[in-house]
């Protein structure tokens, strides 16, 4: 149930560690012997952050934490990440260790890549969501109130470690918050992924040790694939997207206090589906074959209630994927395939948003 998957970027390549027990085995030879900035949030920290300091006793440890949740995913915590360094003056040379799901990963990258203009970093994910997505392939950011992760740099770690036995202590309700990215990785993926998925959705619902370390492998090497080839997202990176233009509008909508991101994705995923099928695009039966995967996975599948068509597109004109004003989406061709585009017809967005927001 070991595997390692490896991200080519040249001088800034990385390797992806997965196994159970990690954080609790020989941690150090995957540290840099330095100053070390362990941050975590309020759920987590109390449960692994001891577990991690007692392996390196030959750095300068220090803890940040901040209180759990999406809506702490600001500019003032990053702020007081900086603070904290220069007053226990950490060099250039020091390492940030995210500790948690995405959102500590993906302030710990941020504050790391601004710190004296580029610190070390490495990610310990605990979340579902984390361990096949959040912790791989360097974007880094901050929500503003206006935006989902408006404010970011990309920046890649230096390794990722993946101790699937965190995930023990992970609510149910996270669980498939990350179940939604995964699933992603199926609806973009193979054909064969999208299979396996369906045959082991109740044996991955049930956390099968087996299945789960599967579906972290397999999503991860998706999804370092990807980065691989497109970085920047200048490109094909943008169809991990999915879905994220319509679940951005609606966690922007909600002030970061609503859906979780995976939820929020999986709403996402289905309205990008319909206006596919809408155009004729895909088949409903893709339509159907996503929607019963994402109910498997305990995940909801309409916008919340109260939000209208008009908030989806206010929240939506600010999408990093719009060019010159125009929306470019991430939309699904038959299963396996997905475009991005801005050469659909507006008013079969307007359908979809119309019918999606009964
Ligand atoms: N950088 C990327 O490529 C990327 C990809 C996907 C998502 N994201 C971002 O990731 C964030 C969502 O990440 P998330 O779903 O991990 O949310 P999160 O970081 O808020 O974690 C979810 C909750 O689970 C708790 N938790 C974490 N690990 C736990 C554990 N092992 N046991 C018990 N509780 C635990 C946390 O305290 C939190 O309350 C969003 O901000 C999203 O934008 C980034
Ligand atoms: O890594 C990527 O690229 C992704 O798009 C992965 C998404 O799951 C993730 O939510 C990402 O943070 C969204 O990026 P954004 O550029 O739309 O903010
Ligand atoms: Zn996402």
């Amino acid at each position: 149930m070991s595997a390692q998957v490896n991200v080519a970027l040249g001088e800034r390549s990385y390797t992806i560690d997965i196994a159970p027990g990690l954080i609790r085995a020989d941690l150090a030879r995957y540290l840099p012997q330095s100053e070390i900035l362990l941050v975590s949030d309020s759920n987590v920290g109390p449960l692994y952050l001891d577990a991690i300091q007692a392996q390196l006793g030959h750095a300068r440890v220090l803890r940040y934490q901040f209180e759990a949740g999406e809506a702490s995913k600001r500019l003032d915590v990053v702020e007081a990440i900086w603070s904290l360094l220069m007053a226990e003056r950490f060099s250039r040379k020091c390492v940030l260790v995210a500790v948690g799901g995405g959102v500590v990963g993906d302030m710990t990258g941020f504050a790391a890549a601004c710190y004296q203009r580029g610190a070390g970093f490495v990610q310990i994910p605990t979340t579902l969501l984390a361990q096949v997505d959040s912790s791989v392939g360097g974007k880094t950011a901050v929500n503003h109130p206006q935006g989902k992760n408006m404010i970011g740099a990309f920046y890649q770690p230096l390794s990722v470690l993946v101790d699937t036995e965190t995930l023990d202590s992970l609510p149910a309700r996270q669980w498939s918050a990350g179940m939604a990215e995964v699933i992603k990785y199926g609806a973009l993926g193979s054909l064969d992924f999208l299979g396996w998925l369906e045959h082991n959705m109740a044996a991955l619902m049930a956390r099968d040790a087996v299945a789960v370390a599967e579906a972290i492998r397999v999503s991860c090497q998706m999804k370092a694939d990807i980065v691989a080839d497109d970085e920047r997202e200048t490109g094909r990176r943008a169809l991990l997207n999915l879905g994220h233009t319509f679940g951005h509008a609606i966690e922007a909508h909600e002030q970061y206090r609503g859906l979780l991101h995976g939820e929020a994705v999986a709403v996402g995923m289905v309205m990008a589906t319909r206006l596919s099928v809408a155009l004729g695009w895909d088949a409903p039966d893709n339509l159907d074959r996503l929607v019963a995967l994402l109910r498997a996975g305990e995940l909801p599948v309409e916008p919340p209630p109260g939000m209208t068509p008009a908030d989806f597109m206010h929240h939506m004109g600010l999408d990093k994927k719009v060019d010159a004003g125009q929306l470019r989406l991430v939309l699904p061709k038959p299963t396996g395939s997905a475009v991005i585009s801005a050469d659909f017809d507006p008013q079969a967005l307007a359908r979809t948003l119309a019918d999606s927001c009964r």
